[in-house]
């Protein structure tokens, strides 16, 4: 079990919202504590697709799913799975900063609380854990009991972030987290994913293909609703192998 094992394994999936047909075919990897950047132009597909990977989908009404998602080798799919503990293995951050209209430290202990973690000792730790994890205590350390609506916009991002580690997933899912956000925010929160992969899987759709080449180890190119072409980052950008991708990637569409 070295790096490359594949954490995420999808087969042949097909993805509808009533007869719209979303995704089709799709196949991909992502390797255990690698980043694995979607990219591809708008409305192909690639935040539905980052839905299928913890079920978020099941929560619109009219779609359905056709093949497998594996997760450890398990599909996320099968009848009986409990969903409320894939969610907590497989964390989501979304675009714009959601926190909660709570404290800090309450964003952070949401999670664990939900998930029975009673013990104020217990709960000091993992917010402050999660905190650091996502390289956001030093700024908020002296201000925990006060409203995260009151923190920056990045702040905020990153405390969305501590909000998902601190159920201790393995899998973090992120639908362009900076498109919110102004050049430092990002940057912080570029830096940090380099940071998470160590202990994390992460999958991030991104709208910059900048930011893919920054920050990804492998890239999947999506065009309506299929993907056209997915490996080592570097390889998508310098080499790659359809035209299409190749007309992407350098600003020829999308
Ligand atoms: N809830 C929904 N109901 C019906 N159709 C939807 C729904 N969400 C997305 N779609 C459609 O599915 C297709 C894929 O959308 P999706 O949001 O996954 O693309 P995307 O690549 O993430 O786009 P963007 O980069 O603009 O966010 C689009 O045609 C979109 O209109």
């Amino acid at each position: 079990m070295g790096n490359n094992l594949n954490k995420i394994l999808v087969e042949d999936l097909d993805f509808y919202y009533d007869d719209f047909q979303a995704l089709e075919n799709v196949d991909l990897k992502a390797p255990a504590n690698q980043v694995t950047a979607l990219i591809g132009p708008s409305g192909c597909g690639k935040s539905t697709f980052l839905r299928t990977l913890n079920r978020m989908n099941d929560l619109i009404e009219g779609t359905k799913v056709e093949g497998k998602v594996l997760i450890d080798g398990e599909n996320i799919y099968q009848e009986n799975l409990d969903v409320v503990n894939l969610r907590k293995k497989i964390g989501m951050v979304f675009q714009d900063p959601n926190p909660f209209p709570k404290s800090i430290y309450d964003n952070v202990a949401y999670g664990p609380r939900a998930h029975g973690v009673k013990s104020p000792e217990e709960l000091d730790r993992v917010v402050e854990k999660s905190l650091k994890r996502a390289a956001l205590w030093d700024e908020v350390h002296d201000r925990l009991d006060k409203s995260a609506i009151g923190i920056s916009g990045g702040q905020q991002q990153r405390l969305c972030i501590a909000r998902a580690l601190a159920v201790n997933p393995d899998v973090i899912l992120m639908d362009e987290p900076t498109s919110a956000l102004d050049p430092v925010a990002t940057a912080k929160i570029e830096e940090l994913v380099e940071e998470l992969k160590e202990n994390y899987t992460i999958v991030i759709v991104t709208h910059s293909m900048q930011q893919a080449a920054r920050i990804s180890d492998y890239t999947a190119f999506f065009l309506t609703g299929e993907i056209v072409e997915a490996g080592p980052t570097e390889k998508i950008f310098e080499r790659p192998e359809d035209q299409r991708t190749e007309d992407y990637i350098t600003g020829r569409f999308g």
